[in-house]
């Protein structure tokens, strides 16, 4: 059974089988990724790290649709992301930088992605659905209060976290967070790592996470998959065998501590 066949049928979440990624400008070829297969389950936390420059982002990126893959494909709940049934709305996106609009207040801006799906005539429930979802996301993150405020109002780390709200108020099943915390100071990295991992235990949702902090992608996932040099290719897949819930004490577990270094070794020159 091939890869795409046995993992259609476990419905992996997120599905690359033999991707390779070109991308040819007017004045060079640089090839991304060489060949990387993955299944990731649902309601899996995944993280990606690897040098950088390597391709993290672009394989973040193919999942999203932005580009195609040179070769190889990347499916969606088992539907290939570049055809007409993938469906946008199964999957999130969060940047490193908060892409918030400074003229509409918190809960405006989370509400947008709606506003648009309303627009384009994709939306899959009533508008009253998701204007109760984003209620229920401002007060799941703690933000109900900046309902009306404004992005300018807010720390790095409460616009991320709006950010986060405006992924998810359109239920997507898949959530692709490239760097969402790199720009954030060590303490407030750590509050979000928590807060996103109570998010998505209360969600379900599956997590493709792209890191540089290799504590932070431990910390947080079933899996870590760690790239080589650019072409990108997998090294390695390491499972996280930490319980769960992961608290702050987790960062001191003997077991935490050797898979933090099992993982820095493949970055030690
Ligand atoms: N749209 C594009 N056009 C041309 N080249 C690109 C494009 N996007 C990425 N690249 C190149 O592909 C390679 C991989 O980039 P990518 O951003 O995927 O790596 P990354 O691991 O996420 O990087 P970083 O660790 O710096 O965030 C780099 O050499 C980059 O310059």
């Amino acid at each position: 059974m091939s890869l795409t066949e046995e993992s259609t049928q476990q419905s992996a979440a997120i599905l690359y089988d033999n991707v390779k990624k070109r991308y040819d400008t007017e004045s060079e070829s640089i090839l991304a990724i060489e060949d990387i297969s993955l299944s990731v389950d649902q309601g899996e936390f995944i993280s990606v790290v690897g040098p950088s420059g390597c391709g993290k982002s672009t394989l973040l990126h193919l999942a999203a649709g932005i580009f195609d893959p040179t070769d190889g494909r990347v499916e969606i709940n088992g539907v290939d992301v570049q055809s007409d049934d993938h469906q946008k709305n199964s999957v999130g996106l969060v940047f490193q930088s908060p892409v918030l609009l400074d003229w509409r207040t918190v809960y405006d801006n989370i509400m947008l992605p709606v506003t648009v799906m309303s627009e384009n005539g994709v939306l899959e429930r009533d508008e009253e659905y998701y204007r109760e979802r984003a209620s229920d996301l401002l007060s799941m993150t703690g933000l109900e209060e900046f309902a009306d405020a404004y992005p300018q109002e807010l720390s790095g780390g409460m616009q991320q976290r709006v950010t986060i709200c405006q992924s998810l108020v359109y239920d997507p099943d898949v959530l692709l967070m490239d760097e969402p915390f790199g720009a954030l100071d060590a303490l407030t990295k750590d509050k979000m790592n928590a807060e996103l991992l109570r998010i998505w235990n209360e969600t379900n949702k599956t997590i493709l996470f792209i890191t540089h902090d290799l504590e932070e992608a431990v910390f947080l996932s079933d899996r870590v998959v760690v790239l080589s040099p650019r072409p990108a290719s997998i090294l390695d897949v390491i499972d996280v065998d930490l319980p769960r819930p992961r608290t702050k004490e987790t960062r001191h577990d003997e077991t935490f501590v050797d898979l933090v270094s099992d993982t820095y070794e493949y970055f030690s020159e």
